[in-house]
């Protein structure tokens, strides 16, 4: 199945009104063949949104009101402009202590909310020493998605590649990308995060059952994310033609 790239950015702390530029340019960049999306800070989703590219948020709570202090929610993500939301990311279910059972309920919420959710996975590095990657990022799964795989996104992000510099090798990203195909089905979009950028981007890309990167550092500016938005049309290119 022929499925179309997504190049997502995660801005994650990063950004002020003065770099929102940075996505018009992306989106002048970027070819008919590529789908991108840019997730700043909650306090950039409206500001960003209306400049040609996709807004995405980078968490959202489950429950639509309440007494939840400094969270927000899925329709007042809608609200602000954002048309994506990632969950899961290991920074959160790390630093926010998010269990499998809050990212699914975070996942459904999103969906309910008519937001595409990018659900987050990926082991840790005692995990893959241990010869338990795969296996945590089944158990990821299994407890984090929801049941509804319309639209939905999966990002693999091993949590020793991120911001590191490391990269898994490419026979790793397949044996994963591989395993979660079979777990999520043809449909469904399979990201690949974790140090990505312009020099590794093609390799990466170009590894079977890899839809897309979700990109941190390296999509904070255009003249970084554009290369890995080009890498994606030069690898779709290959595919339409090969
Ligand atoms: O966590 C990531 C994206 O969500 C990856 O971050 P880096 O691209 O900075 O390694």
């Amino acid at each position: 199945m022929n499925i179309r790239k997504l190049i997502a950015g995660n801005w994650k702390m990063n950004g002020t009104v003065a770099v929102l530029s940075e996505i018009e340019t992306i989106a002048a960049g970027t070819p008919d063949s590529v789908d991108v999306a840019i997730c700043p800070p909650f306090t950039l989703i409206a500001p960003a949104s209306g400049r040609g590219v996709p807004i995405g948020a980078q968490d959202c709570h489950s429950a639509s009101t309440g007494a939840h202090t400094g969270c927000v929610s899925v329709a007042m993500l809608k609200e602000a402009g954002a048309t994506l939301c990632i969950v899961g990311h290991s920074e959160r279910r790390a630093d926010n202590f998010e269990t499998d059972s809050d990212v699914r309920a975070k996942a459904e919420a999103a969906q309910a909310g008519g937001l595409i959710a990018i659900v987050c996975v990926g082991e840790t590095l005692k995990q893959r020493d241990a010869g338990e990657a795969i296996s945590v990022v089944q158990g990821q799964l299994a407890g984090s998605l929801p049941e509804n795989r319309d639209g939905l996104v999966v990002a693999y992000e091993p949590v020793w590649a991120i911001g590191t510099g490391r990269t898994p090798t490419t026979g790793d990203v397949a044996d994963m990308h591989a395993a979660i195909r079979a777990v999520v089905g043809p449909a469904v979009r399979i990201l690949y995060g974790g140090s990505v950028k312009p020099s590794n981007a093609a390799e990466l890309l170009a590894v079977p059952n890899v839809d897309g990167a979700l990109v941190g550092g390296a999509s904070l500016t255009a003249a970084d994310f554009l290369p890995i938005v080009a890498a994606a049309a030069g690898v779709a290119r290959n595919d339409a033609t090969g």
